[in-house]
C-alpha cells in the first residue's frame, strides 16, 4: 500500500500544502526509491535509533510493540533491524506470509521467519486503519483505547522463546485525528499517553542488575505527545521514577511547526 496524503480542501491552503512537501527532504527521499518507505514517518524512527545507541539492533531483543503502526513505515524499519529486508516485501508468499485468524477477526496478518539468519523477534503493529502486510511483522486492526485491548497484544507477543508475552520495546507515534478544537486534541494526546503507559508497565520488560553491579537493558518505551498544560507532572509521576533515562526528543526530521516531541525512556524498573 502506498501512502497517499489527502490533500487539503482550500485552494490556497493546498498549494502552500504542495510547496512544503515539494521542499521537505524527507518527503524527497521517500519518493525517490521504489523500494522507499511507507510514511515520512520512517525517518523519525531511523533518526531516534541512529543518535540514540541503535536501541533497534540489540541483540538482546526479542519483541516490539508498534501502536498506531498504520500505514507501517515504523514498523518497516523495525523489521529491517530484525533482518528482514525491502525485497522481502515483494516476495511476501515466500516468508509464509499468512492471515491470522486466532487473535483478530478484522484484517490480521502474521509472519513465520523462513530464514535462519534473521533475528526472529516478535513484532506486533497495531492500529485503527488497516495496515498492508510487511514481512516479519503481525498486524492488528484494532482500537487500542478499547477495553481488552493489552491482553490481545500480549497474547499475540507470546512465543516459545517469549511465554509471558513481554515487550523490549514499545513504540508509540499514536495520535488521533485532528477534531479542529486545540483544547480537545491535547487532552487525547494526553490520554493515549496514559493509555500507552499503561499497558507498557504490564508488558515492558523489567532492568534488573545483578550481584556484581551488571545491569540488563531493561524495556523502552518511545511515547509520542503533544503539547499539554499536564505533560510535565505526566513524565515526573509516571515516567521518571520507571525509567532509568527519559529524554525529550524533537527530532530533526519532525517538522518544526508540529506540537509533536518524543520521549525515549530507557531501562524500565517497574516500580509502578
Ligand atoms: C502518525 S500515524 C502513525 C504513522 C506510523 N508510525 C508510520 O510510520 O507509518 C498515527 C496513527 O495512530 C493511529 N491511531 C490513532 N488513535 C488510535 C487508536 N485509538 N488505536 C489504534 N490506532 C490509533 C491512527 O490511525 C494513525 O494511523
Amino acid at each position: 500500500m502506498s501512502f497517499r496524503p489527502t490533500l487539503p480542501l482550500h485552494k490556497k491552503s493546498s498549494t502552500a500544502w504542495l510547496a512544503r512537501q515539494s521542499r521537505d527532504p524527507f518527503v524527497k527521499a521517500r519518493l525517490s526509491s521504489p523500494s522507499s518507505y511507507r510514511s515520512r514517518a520512517a525517518y523519525k524512527l531511523i533518526e531516534l535509533n541512529n543518535k540514540w545507541g541503535c536501541f533497534l539492533s540489540r541483540p538482546s531483543l526479542r519483541s516490539v510493540v508498534d501502536l498506531g503502526a498504520a500505514p507501517g513505515g515504523w514498523s518497516q524499519v523495525v523489521a529491517e533491524n530484525f533482518g528482514w529486508t525491502h525485497e522481502a516485501a515483494d516476495n511476501a508468499e515466500d516468508f509464509g506470509l499468512r492471515e491470522e485468524t486466532k487473535v483478530q477477526k478484522r484484517g490480521s496478518w502474521s509472519t513465520e521467519p523462513m530464514n535462519k539468519t534473521t533475528r526472529r523477534g516478535k513484532i506486533v503493529a497495531l492500529d485503527l486503519l488497516p495496515i498492508m502486510p510487511i514481512p516479519g511483522v503481525q498486524t492488528l486492526q484494532m482500537d487500542f483505547l478499547a477495553p481488552g485491548s493489552a491482553r490481545i497484544v500480549r497474547d499475540a507477543l507470546k512465543s516459545p522463546r517469549n511465554p509471558e508475552g513481554t515487550a523490549d520495546i514499545v513504540l508509540s507515534d499514536m495520535a488521533a485525528n485532528f477534531s479542529g478544537s486545540k483544547i480537545r486534541d491535547s487532552q487525547m494526546s494526553l490520554d493515549i499517553c496514559h493509555a500507552v503507559f499503561d499497558f507498557a508497565k504490564g508488558a515492558l520488560t523489567v532492568r534488573t542488575v545483578d550481584e556484581r553491579g551488571k545491569a540488563s537493558c531493561g524495556g523502552i518505551l518511545l511515547l509520542k505527545h503533544f503539547a499539554h498544560p499536564l505533560l510535565q507532572e505526566f513524565r515526573k509521576e509516571h515516567l521518571e521514577p520507571n525509567f532509568h533515562l527519559v529524554h525529550y526528543i524533537k527530532p530533526e526530521s519532525s517538522r518544526a511547526d508540529s506540537a509533536e516531541g518524543y520521549w525515549l525512556c530507557r531501562g524500565w524498573l517497574g516500580r509502578t
